[in-house]
Protein backbone atom coordinates (compact mmCIF):
# COMPACT_ATOMS: atom_id res chain seq x y z
CA UNK A 1 0.00 0.00 0.00
CA UNK A 2 1.59 3.35 -0.81
CA UNK A 3 1.44 6.50 1.99
CA UNK A 4 -1.29 8.99 1.85
CA UNK A 5 -0.92 12.11 3.80
CA UNK A 6 -3.55 14.70 4.85
CA UNK A 7 -3.05 17.36 6.40
CA UNK A 8 -5.05 18.83 9.07
CA UNK A 9 -7.29 21.22 7.19
CA UNK A 10 -8.37 18.12 5.37
CA UNK A 11 -6.24 18.52 2.15
CA UNK A 12 -4.78 14.94 1.14
CA UNK A 13 -1.53 15.94 -0.45
CA UNK A 14 -0.71 12.65 -1.66
CA UNK A 15 -2.92 9.87 -2.10
CA UNK A 16 -1.53 5.92 -2.31
CA UNK A 17 1.86 7.14 -3.43
CA UNK A 18 4.46 4.37 -3.57
CA UNK A 19 7.54 4.02 -5.71
CA UNK A 20 11.37 2.22 -4.58
CA UNK A 21 14.44 3.56 -5.31
CA UNK A 22 17.65 1.44 -5.57
CA UNK A 23 21.03 2.67 -3.39
CA UNK A 24 23.76 4.24 -5.62
CA UNK A 25 21.35 6.21 -7.43
CA UNK A 26 19.91 9.60 -8.22
CA UNK A 27 16.15 9.63 -8.45
CA UNK A 28 14.49 13.24 -9.51
CA UNK A 29 11.13 14.31 -8.19
CA UNK A 30 8.99 15.96 -10.61
CA UNK A 31 5.84 17.65 -10.52
CA UNK A 32 3.93 21.06 -10.92
CA UNK A 33 3.88 23.41 -7.55
CA UNK A 34 1.60 22.05 -5.13
CA UNK A 35 1.92 18.17 -6.44
CA UNK A 36 3.09 17.40 -3.50
CA UNK A 37 7.15 16.99 -3.18
CA UNK A 38 7.94 18.85 0.15
CA UNK A 39 5.13 16.76 1.73
CA UNK A 40 6.84 13.74 0.78
CA UNK A 41 10.09 14.74 2.11
CA UNK A 42 8.68 15.58 5.05
CA UNK A 43 6.32 12.12 5.49
CA UNK A 44 10.12 10.30 4.75
CA UNK A 45 11.42 12.62 7.79
CA UNK A 46 8.34 12.19 10.23
CA UNK A 47 7.32 15.63 10.02
CA UNK A 48 3.63 14.53 8.99
CA UNK A 49 1.66 11.76 9.95
CA UNK A 50 0.92 9.20 7.42
CA UNK A 51 -3.23 8.53 7.30
CA UNK A 52 -2.08 5.49 5.40
CA UNK A 53 1.05 3.18 4.15
CA UNK A 54 4.25 3.00 5.43
CA UNK A 55 8.07 4.08 4.60
CA UNK A 56 10.49 1.89 4.62
CA UNK A 57 14.24 3.21 4.32
CA UNK A 58 17.86 0.67 3.31
CA UNK A 59 14.90 -1.95 4.47
CA UNK A 60 14.52 -0.83 8.04
CA UNK A 61 11.16 0.98 8.95
CA UNK A 62 11.70 5.01 8.24
CA UNK A 63 11.40 5.77 12.34
CA UNK A 64 14.23 3.63 12.70
CA UNK A 65 16.01 4.52 9.96
CA UNK A 66 15.86 8.11 11.23
CA UNK A 67 16.57 7.39 14.59
CA UNK A 68 19.85 5.92 12.75
CA UNK A 69 21.07 8.88 11.42
CA UNK A 70 21.11 7.56 8.12
CA UNK A 71 19.10 10.35 6.35
CA UNK A 72 20.03 13.40 5.30
CA UNK A 73 17.82 15.99 4.74
CA UNK A 74 18.51 19.94 2.46
CA UNK A 75 15.30 21.79 2.82
CA UNK A 76 13.74 24.18 0.53
CA UNK A 77 15.20 27.52 1.29
CA UNK A 78 10.99 29.29 2.04
CA UNK A 79 11.70 26.72 5.07
CA UNK A 80 14.19 28.19 6.52
CA UNK A 81 13.83 30.33 9.00
CA UNK A 82 17.25 33.06 8.02
CA UNK A 83 16.75 35.52 10.33
CA UNK A 84 17.84 33.40 12.86
CA UNK A 85 21.63 34.44 14.25
CA UNK A 86 24.10 31.40 13.88
CA UNK A 87 27.27 30.33 12.02
CA UNK A 88 27.60 29.00 9.28
CA UNK A 89 29.96 26.34 11.28
CA UNK A 90 27.07 25.96 13.70
CA UNK A 91 24.53 24.95 10.66
CA UNK A 92 27.30 22.28 9.17
CA UNK A 93 28.07 20.90 13.24
CA UNK A 94 24.18 20.61 13.11
CA UNK A 95 24.50 17.59 11.01
CA UNK A 96 26.86 16.16 13.72
CA UNK A 97 24.10 16.37 16.22
CA UNK A 98 22.96 12.91 15.91
CA UNK A 99 26.13 11.45 16.30
CA UNK A 100 26.93 13.36 19.82
CA UNK A 101 25.72 12.84 23.27
CA UNK A 102 22.96 14.64 24.29
CA UNK A 103 25.33 17.54 26.01
CA UNK A 104 26.04 17.96 21.95
CA UNK A 105 29.61 18.62 22.93
CA UNK A 106 32.06 18.66 19.08
CA UNK A 107 34.50 15.87 19.28
CA UNK A 108 37.63 16.31 17.25
CA UNK A 109 35.94 13.93 14.56
CA UNK A 110 32.94 16.56 14.60
CA UNK A 111 35.44 18.96 13.83
CA UNK A 112 36.69 17.57 11.26
CA UNK A 113 34.32 16.53 9.58
CA UNK A 114 32.78 20.04 9.60
CA UNK A 115 35.65 21.23 8.00
CA UNK A 116 36.20 18.45 5.33
CA UNK A 117 32.30 19.27 4.61
CA UNK A 118 32.79 22.96 3.93
CA UNK A 119 35.41 22.27 2.07
CA UNK A 120 34.11 20.08 -0.07
CA UNK A 121 31.13 22.67 -0.99
CA UNK A 122 33.62 25.28 -1.47
CA UNK A 123 32.87 27.26 1.87
CA UNK A 124 35.82 27.26 4.24
CA UNK A 125 36.17 30.74 4.11
CA UNK A 126 32.85 31.46 4.82
CA UNK A 127 32.78 29.49 8.31
CA UNK A 128 32.36 32.42 10.37
CA UNK A 129 30.15 34.15 8.79
CA UNK A 130 26.32 34.82 9.84
CA UNK A 131 24.12 31.69 7.53
CA UNK A 132 21.46 35.31 6.90
CA UNK A 133 24.38 37.22 5.32
CA UNK A 134 25.32 34.54 2.72
CA UNK A 135 23.83 34.63 -0.99
CA UNK A 136 21.31 32.31 -1.87
CA UNK A 137 23.10 29.49 -3.66
CA UNK A 138 25.93 30.03 -0.69
CA UNK A 139 22.88 29.11 1.62
CA UNK A 140 22.09 25.60 -0.32
CA UNK A 141 25.74 24.66 -0.38
CA UNK A 142 25.87 24.82 3.69
CA UNK A 143 23.23 23.29 4.34
CA UNK A 144 24.74 20.48 1.71
CA UNK A 145 27.66 20.80 3.92
CA UNK A 146 25.47 20.19 6.53
CA UNK A 147 24.24 16.95 4.84
CA UNK A 148 27.62 16.17 3.80
CA UNK A 149 28.97 16.42 8.04
CA UNK A 150 25.57 13.90 8.52
CA UNK A 151 27.63 11.31 6.82
CA UNK A 152 23.66 10.17 5.62
CA UNK A 153 23.51 7.28 3.38
CA UNK A 154 20.49 8.93 2.17
CA UNK A 155 19.94 12.65 0.98
CA UNK A 156 16.62 14.31 0.18
CA UNK A 157 17.29 17.83 -1.52
CA UNK A 158 14.24 19.76 -1.93
CA UNK A 159 15.11 22.46 -4.96
CA UNK A 160 18.95 22.66 -4.43
CA UNK A 161 18.73 24.44 -7.78
CA UNK A 162 16.25 27.39 -6.97
CA UNK A 163 17.72 30.70 -7.14
CA UNK A 164 21.34 29.03 -7.75
CA UNK A 165 23.67 30.25 -10.99
CA UNK A 166 24.61 27.99 -13.49
CA UNK A 167 28.10 27.33 -12.06
CA UNK A 168 26.91 26.90 -8.67
CA UNK A 169 24.42 24.47 -10.05
CA UNK A 170 26.96 22.33 -11.84
CA UNK A 171 28.90 21.98 -8.63
CA UNK A 172 26.28 20.65 -7.08
CA UNK A 173 25.38 18.12 -9.94
CA UNK A 174 29.34 17.12 -9.41
CA UNK A 175 28.95 16.63 -5.73
CA UNK A 176 25.94 14.70 -5.86
CA UNK A 177 27.60 12.21 -8.56
CA UNK A 178 30.29 11.41 -6.78
CA UNK A 179 27.95 11.14 -3.54
CA UNK A 180 26.31 8.47 -5.83
CA UNK A 181 30.18 6.66 -6.57
CA UNK A 182 30.16 6.37 -2.73
CA UNK A 183 26.85 3.97 -3.07
CA UNK A 184 24.74 6.35 -1.41
CA UNK A 185 20.85 7.31 -2.47
CA UNK A 186 19.61 10.71 -3.64
CA UNK A 187 16.32 11.88 -4.10
CA UNK A 188 16.20 15.30 -5.78
CA UNK A 189 13.01 17.68 -6.23
CA UNK A 190 13.36 20.00 -9.11
CA UNK A 191 11.59 22.36 -12.04
CA UNK A 192 14.92 21.93 -13.92
CA UNK A 193 14.23 19.29 -16.35
CA UNK A 194 16.55 20.04 -18.62
CA UNK A 195 19.09 18.79 -16.11
CA UNK A 196 17.13 15.69 -15.16
CA UNK A 197 18.37 13.44 -18.09
CA UNK A 198 21.38 14.72 -17.53
CA UNK A 199 22.43 13.62 -13.80
CA UNK A 200 19.64 11.82 -12.78
CA UNK A 201 19.69 7.95 -13.12
CA UNK A 202 15.05 7.72 -12.48
CA UNK A 203 12.38 9.81 -11.86
CA UNK A 204 9.31 10.04 -10.06
CA UNK A 205 6.51 11.98 -11.79
CA UNK A 206 4.10 13.00 -8.92
CA UNK A 207 0.62 14.55 -8.99
CA UNK A 208 -0.65 14.20 -5.66
CA UNK A 209 0.26 10.25 -6.61
CA UNK A 210 2.88 8.51 -8.48
CA UNK A 211 2.12 8.71 -11.98
CA UNK A 212 5.31 6.99 -12.79
CA UNK A 213 8.76 6.11 -11.78
CA UNK A 214 11.42 4.06 -13.22
CA UNK A 215 14.51 4.60 -15.22
CA UNK A 216 14.81 8.08 -16.88
CA UNK A 217 15.08 7.25 -20.38
CA UNK A 218 12.16 5.31 -20.25
CA UNK A 219 9.74 7.94 -18.09
CA UNK A 220 10.94 11.01 -18.99
CA UNK A 221 9.14 11.14 -22.68
CA UNK A 222 6.31 13.18 -23.92
CA UNK A 223 3.55 11.41 -22.57
CA UNK A 224 4.13 11.20 -19.24
CA UNK A 225 5.80 14.78 -18.87
CA UNK A 226 2.30 16.02 -20.29
CA UNK A 227 0.28 14.05 -18.23
CA UNK A 228 2.18 15.00 -15.16
CA UNK A 229 2.15 18.66 -16.25
CA UNK A 230 -1.06 19.25 -18.29
CA UNK A 231 -1.15 22.73 -19.77
CA UNK A 232 1.06 24.06 -17.51
CA UNK A 233 4.55 23.26 -19.41
CA UNK A 234 5.58 25.67 -22.28
CA UNK A 235 5.65 23.98 -25.29
CA UNK A 236 7.39 25.02 -28.43
CA UNK A 237 9.20 23.43 -31.56
CA UNK A 238 12.50 24.84 -33.02
CA UNK A 239 13.90 23.77 -36.02
CA UNK A 240 17.68 22.66 -35.94
CA UNK A 241 20.60 23.10 -38.22
CA UNK A 242 20.54 25.30 -41.49
CA UNK A 243 19.23 24.66 -44.87
CA UNK A 244 18.33 20.60 -46.36
CA UNK A 245 19.59 19.00 -42.51
CA UNK A 246 16.74 20.84 -40.82
CA UNK A 247 15.35 18.48 -38.04
CA UNK A 248 12.55 19.48 -35.59
CA UNK A 249 12.84 19.10 -32.26
CA UNK A 250 10.02 19.94 -28.97
CA UNK A 251 11.14 21.72 -26.13
CA UNK A 252 8.73 21.66 -23.32
CA UNK A 253 9.62 24.04 -20.51
CA UNK A 254 8.54 24.18 -16.67
CA UNK A 255 10.99 26.82 -16.25
CA UNK A 256 13.95 28.89 -17.31
CA UNK A 257 15.74 25.19 -18.45
CA UNK A 258 14.38 23.72 -20.76
CA UNK A 259 14.16 19.84 -21.65
CA UNK A 260 14.37 19.34 -25.40
CA UNK A 261 12.87 16.07 -26.97
CA UNK A 262 14.09 14.79 -30.15
CA UNK A 263 11.53 13.43 -32.69
CA UNK A 264 11.22 9.75 -31.39
CA UNK A 265 9.96 11.27 -28.16
CA UNK A 266 13.71 10.64 -26.32
CA UNK A 267 15.15 13.61 -24.22
CA UNK A 268 18.15 15.16 -24.58
CA UNK A 269 19.30 17.66 -22.10
CA UNK A 270 21.50 20.10 -23.97
CA UNK A 271 19.24 22.28 -26.68
CA UNK A 272 21.09 22.13 -30.18
CA UNK A 273 23.86 25.03 -30.70
CA UNK A 274 23.85 25.82 -27.24
CA UNK A 275 26.60 24.28 -25.70
CA UNK A 276 25.72 24.62 -22.10
CA UNK A 277 21.87 23.88 -22.61
CA UNK A 278 20.54 26.82 -21.01
CA UNK A 279 18.35 29.62 -22.87
N1 LIG B 1 0.85 22.46 6.37
C1 LIG B 1 -0.04 22.33 5.40
N2 LIG B 1 -1.36 22.34 5.69
C2 LIG B 1 -2.28 22.18 4.71
N3 LIG B 1 -1.99 22.01 3.40
C3 LIG B 1 -0.70 22.01 3.07
C4 LIG B 1 0.34 22.16 4.03
N4 LIG B 1 1.54 22.10 3.39
C5 LIG B 1 1.25 21.94 2.09
N5 LIG B 1 -0.09 21.88 1.90
C6 LIG B 1 -0.77 21.69 0.61
O1 LIG B 1 -0.42 20.40 0.10
C7 LIG B 1 -0.21 20.46 -1.29
C8 LIG B 1 1.19 19.96 -1.62
O2 LIG B 1 2.14 20.92 -1.12
P1 LIG B 1 3.71 20.67 -1.28
O3 LIG B 1 4.38 21.77 -0.53
O4 LIG B 1 4.01 19.27 -0.89
O5 LIG B 1 3.88 20.84 -2.84
P2 LIG B 1 5.21 20.88 -3.74
O6 LIG B 1 5.03 19.86 -4.82
O7 LIG B 1 6.42 20.77 -2.87
O8 LIG B 1 5.09 22.33 -4.37
P3 LIG B 1 6.25 23.38 -4.85
O9 LIG B 1 6.75 22.91 -6.18
O10 LIG B 1 5.45 24.66 -4.96
O11 LIG B 1 7.30 23.44 -3.77
C9 LIG B 1 -0.47 21.91 -1.72
O12 LIG B 1 -1.78 21.98 -2.23
C10 LIG B 1 -0.34 22.68 -0.43
O13 LIG B 1 -1.17 23.82 -0.44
Amino acid sequence: MGVTVTYRNGHTALRDAEFQIPTGTITALVGVNGSGKSTLFKAIMGFVRLAKGSISILGRPAAAALKGNIVAYVPQSEDVDWSFPVLVEDVVMMGRYGHMNLLRVPKAVDREAVEAALHRVGMGDFRKRQIGELSGGQKKRVFLARALAQDGRVILLDEPFTGVDVKTEEAIITLLRSLRDEGRVMLVSTHNLGSVPEFCDRTVLLNRTVLAHGPTAEIFTQDNLERTFGGVLRHFVLNEGEGGGRRAVDVISDDERPLVLYGDGHAASRLPGHDGGRT
